[in-house]
């Protein structure tokens, strides 16, 4: 929607339409869900706004949206996640953009801001967010547009936690999909995205070898889970930092050394932070670190490093490559930071691969529209995508990839679920 828009520039757009041409050509599950379930009016007149990174994925999900009538305004969380070029297309794709990586970060409510005002101009909508963004807004600042929003589908671990937490305060005001929770999202994504896009952009921004690294990975949830074992799968030598005595021991069954953050200082050679929690690695950790020692935050929050502390406890700060800052610390030694301690598979990297975000999406797409036909049903809280839909996602990838599994017979059924026999 070029007239709504505020892209960096509208000439970039040819490069864009080639990335989400390549998008819509490997999302054979998305088009599936489109054909199935998107065709059947849901859509029609309704807003939806959108917070995701802009990338050539969340780009097709909001035009197959488009497609489907609804009136879509897409924004991202911040500006280091935004691609231009895709912003630029985008916006000749029917769909209205505020994005560009030249937004000051200071300022990062307001295109989310527009998003509101723009999908909620005069009709009802369904919001598809990322770390509550959206829904933070709506109750705050566009609290006149509250009314009209049907609900939210919340992408990450971290924006679930915040609508868990206005759950619990009673100050939601309409009901919420934790997207992030549907099987479908967290075990492929969180994991297998994350472990993939995170080694791909450290290996990219350094140009450096993972085999035989010491690879320190703080957080064993899903996303510590894919980091540890697409690095091991390098080579590197993984030891894992843990909160959580449960997940710590499932890092040790895995195969990983697992050891308090502040040992854990000392003999790493890269550290990939992924908590969703803030202060991870902070002065008492740099201070340990060795000469050379590498820093990435791979979780969805930008605290998580205390890149403020490490600047402070710097004397001098320079890019040396590419998404890399070079931080020079007490005696002599160099840290090198990569993606600005912002997520970085996004902020130095493409995202996560296009078939995880085609899983993601598909699951967005059905959480909206369940949104949208049943959220007078829904009471006012946050909701789990129901199996069936969960279920019918992961088929349908199967489908594409010419697998299937079995059903349970009547007799299993019985079997499974009575007690006398
Ligand atoms: N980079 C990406 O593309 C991507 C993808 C999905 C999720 N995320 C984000 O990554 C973060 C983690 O997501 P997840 O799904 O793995 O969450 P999760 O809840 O499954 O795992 C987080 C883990 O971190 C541990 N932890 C908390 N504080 C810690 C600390 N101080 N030291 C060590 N461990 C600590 C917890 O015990 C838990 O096991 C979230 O912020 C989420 O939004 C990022
Ligand atoms: N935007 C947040 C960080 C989000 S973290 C992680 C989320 O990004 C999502 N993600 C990862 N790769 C991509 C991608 O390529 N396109 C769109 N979303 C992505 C992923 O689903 C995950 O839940 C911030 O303000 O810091």
């Amino acid at each position: 929607m070029k007239g709504a828009s505020e892209v960096l520039d509208p000439g970039l757009a040819p490069e864009g339409h080639r990335k989400i041409d390549w998008a819509a050509r490997h999302s054979p599950v998305l088009n599936r869900v489109r054909d199935r379930y998107l065709k059947d009016g849901t859509f029609e007149g309704l807003g939806v706004g959108v917070a995701l990174p802009i990338e050539a994925k969340t780009a097709y999900l909001t035009v197959v949206l488009a497609e489907a009538g609804a009136r879509v305004a897409v924004a991202s969380p911040g500006p280091f996640f935004v691609q231009d070029d895709v912003a630029a297309a985008l916006a000749e794709r029917g769909v209205a953009v505020y994005a560009s990586s030249r937004n000051p970060p200071e300022e990062a409510d307001r295109p989310l801001e527009r998003v509101l005002d723009f999908a909620l101009d005069g009709r009802e909508a369904v919001l598809i967010d990322d770390r509550a963004g959206l829904g933070r807004l709506a109750h705050t600042t566009r609290r006149n547009l509250l009314p009209r929003v049907r609900g939210a589908s919340e992408e990450t671990t971290s924006g679930v936690a915040k609508f868990r937490a206005m759950e619990a305060e009673g100050a939601l005001e309409f009901p919420a999909i934790a997207a992030n929770d549907a099987r479908c999202k967290y075990l492929f994504d969180n994991r297998y995205g994350t472990g993939q896009s995170t080694l791909t952009a450290l290996m990219h921004s350094t140009n450096q070898m993972v085999g035989g690294k010491r690879v320190v990975v703080l957080g064993y949830g899903w996303c510590g889970k894919g980091i540890a074992r697409y690095a091991a799968g390098l080579g590197a030598r993984v030891f894992v930092c843990e909160v959580d005595p449960v997940r710590g021991l499932e890092a040790y069954a895995d195969g990983f050394d697992v050891l308090p953050a502040l040992e854990a200082a000392e003999l790493g050679e890269v550290f990939v932070t992924a908590t969703g929690s803030r202060d991870v690695l902070r002065e008492e950790h740099f201070e340990r670190m060795r000469d050379g020692a590498i820093l990435a935050n791979a979780g969805g929050v930008d605290v998580e490093i205390d890149v403020a502390g490490l600047r402070d406890a710097s004397s001098e700060v320079r890019e040396v490559r590419r998404n890399v800052e070079e931080f020079s610390v007490s005696g002599g030694r160099r840290l090198y930071l990569v993606g600005r301690g912002m997520v970085v598979n996004l902020t130095a990297g493409d995202g996560h691969p296009v078939e995880i975000m085609d899983l993601t999406f598909s699951v967005q797409a059905l959480c909206a529209r369940r949104l949208a036909r049943e959220h007078r049903s829904m009471h006012l809280g946050v909701h789990l995508l129901p199996e069936e839909i969960d279920e019918e996602v992961a088929r349908i990838k199967l489908q594409t990839v010419g697998m299937s599994v079995d059903s349970l017979t009547p007799e299993q059924e019985r079997f499974l679920t009575t007690w006398r026999e």
